[in-house]
């Protein structure tokens, strides 16, 4: 295609919405006019199946569940007067308990006020709060915000030490939405014993929220801590950012909730829309199926130009992969879809695997993210009179072109700014993608069965460890890692065992090891002295 017809491609296909003056332009994809006369079948299906699931159909059959993330941000689309009210009372609880923080009406213990938030969470109980906070805090917020996302002791230290005597001041928050993830609770236990050492108190320090009657719920309520809010069933943890889970904390750090919902709400109005060339969530499925072809096969590479948005990868690693990433179709058909994601920032990762993209295996497509104002103020010149932000704008151009050139298919997203009403339509416009993309392969979108697969083998182990510490302690003498095994009844597990093993004497706990390390059948296991 000559250059000509490329721009008469970019001027059919480039989507513009007034109000939020973003731009979506998939000319960069090489779909022709047939392949989408082929879709729109599909297409009038997908538009179905989410106006039904707008209007509180069961979305999310394995569950039995609605899907409701998009009256969280128009709460006059529930579907029953209950929902409408709970959606708009949880709203103003968060706006009269933040005000409560950032007045100093609600204070921790001794102190005058909150300085500092701690999220505790992990999945969409983290990943939605840690991508707006880095995308819109400003320089000086009320609460600075700080996220423990892990079982990781070293990481949960890492957290603690930093924030030192300011957790005196600081405010946690705990979310999970099932209320017994186990990486929240550890974190949780392991913040609350060092709010005791520290002679805290933890239950005047901290809210939770969580699902109704969770377990977490029912350990702040008893505990008396500052308050609980609630998630819903109908609101799915990759989905949850426009919910309590993303609005409280970032409420609490100054930012403009009501602008991130309106935002989410406009782009909602624009993605219902039932037309492929009017509707950009249908313009990015479309996209994303010719690519692949329906099956997943190439990967969703995000590459956002600006420092601020260098999350959103992470934050659609778990809103496309979790939702699209299915072993069977609505059918019980084997299936396997899903779409990879990953990235970080341009220029950045042009330093990094561009180079691979450019000229390695075509198994990837980019979406480009373009923030058209630099910054807030006037730029210096640099050199012959650009700044560093035409450099950036540069290098986005200049590497669009470079693959483009090579075969290398692309997707543009322009925003004139990263505000709370961007973000929250680029939210909005990922959810809606998903949704429909989700139909036109026929898959659930809205549960996550191949988790529970790794949490089910993690529990396992864990109740091996525990047999294989009670039998150590047991034994007098030296044994092998194969007469453990066989006392345990673990003979099929001995690897997993030895691994165990190997932890638990490297974290001087139980058990010792001794012996080659190389003859692995030789080692002797002892208890630790
Ligand atoms: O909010 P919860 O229940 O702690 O779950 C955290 C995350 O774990 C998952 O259930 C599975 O990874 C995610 O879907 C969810 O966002």
């Amino acid at each position: 295609m000559d250059e000509l017809a490329l721009w008469q491609r970019y001027q059919d296909w480039l989507y513009r919405h007034e109000d939020l003056g973003l731009y979506l332009d998939i000319s960069r994809i090489r779909f022709d006019d047939a392949f989408v006369n082929q879709m729109l079948p599909k297409f009038a299906k997908a538009f179905d199946d989410m106006a039904a699931l707008e209007n509180g159909a069961i979305a999310n059959p394995d569950e039995n569940r609605m899907v409701g993330h998009y009256w969280l941000r128009d709460p006059d689309r529930a579907p029953s007067a209950a929902l409408k009210q709970d959606i708009l009372s949880t709203l103003q609880d968060i706006k009269t308990f933040t005000q409560q923080v950032h007045t100093g009406a609600l204070y921790p213990p001794g102190q005058e006020k909150f300085t500092d938030l701690l999220c505790i969470g992990i999945g969409g109980s983290a990943l939605g709060p840690q991508f707006v906070s880095q995308a819109l805090t400003t320089d000086q917020p009320p609460l600075t915000a700080h996220f423990i996302d892990n079982t990781d002791p070293a990481g949960i230290d890492r957290v603690l030490n930093r924030l030192g005597d300011r957790l005196a001041t600081t405010l946690v928050i705990v979310t999970s939405k099932s209320g017994g993830t186990p990486e929240t609770r550890n974190a949780m236990v392991e913040v609350q014993h060092r709010f005791d050492t520290m002679g805290l108190h933890f239950a005047k320090q901290a809210v939770a929220v969580t699902g109704i009657d969770s377990n977490l719920e029912k350990v702040a309520k008893s505990q008396g801590w500052l308050g609980t809010f609630p998630m819903h069933g109908w609101v799915g943890g990759r989905t949850s950012e426009l919910s309590a889970v993303g609005l409280l904390p970032a409420a609490l750090e100054g930012i403009d909730i009501i602008a991130i919902l309106q935002g989410a709400k406009v782009m909602d109005a624009a993605t219902r829309v039932a037309d492929l060339h009017q509707n950009p969530a249908a313009m990015l499925a479309l996209s994303w199926y010719y690519v692949g072809e329906g099956h997943g096969l190439k990967d969703m590479v995000l590459l956002p130009y600006k420092d601020s948005l260098a999350l959103f990868s992470r934050y659609l690693q778990q809103l496309v992969m979790e939702s699209l990433g299915k072993e069977r179709d609505l059918d019980g058909n084997v299936v396997n879809q899903g779409i990879a994601v990953y990235g970080n920032k341009g220029s950045t990762d042009q330093h990094a695997y561009v180079q691979q993209l450019r000229e390695g295996v075509n198994n990837f497509f980019v979406t480009f993210i373009e923030v058209l104002q630099d910054r807030q103020g006037d730029s210096i010149p640099i050199d012959q009179g650009a700044t560093a932000g035409d450099f950036l704008n540069g290098f986005l151009l200049g590497t669009r072109q470079a693959l483009f050139e090579n075969q290398r298919d692309s997707i543009t997203i322009t925003v004139p700014n990263v505000t709370p009403a961007i973000v929250g339509a680029l939210i909005a416009l990922y959810e809606r993608a998903v949704g429909l993309y989700a139909s036109l392969v026929n898959i659930n979108a809205y549960h996550q069965p191949g988790v529970e697969a790794g949490k089910k083998a993690a529990a396992g182990i864990l109740d091996l460890q525990s047999k294989a510490i009670a039998a150590v302690q047991n034994t007098s003498h030296p044994i092998t890692i194969k007469e453990l095994a066989a006392r345990i009844g673990a003979e099929k597990d001995i690897e997993t065992l030895y691994q165990i093993l190997r932890h638990l004497d490297a974290n001087q706990r139980h058990i010792q090891l001794s012996g080659s390390l190389t003859q692995l059948d030789q080692l002797q296991v002892m208890s630790q002295p």
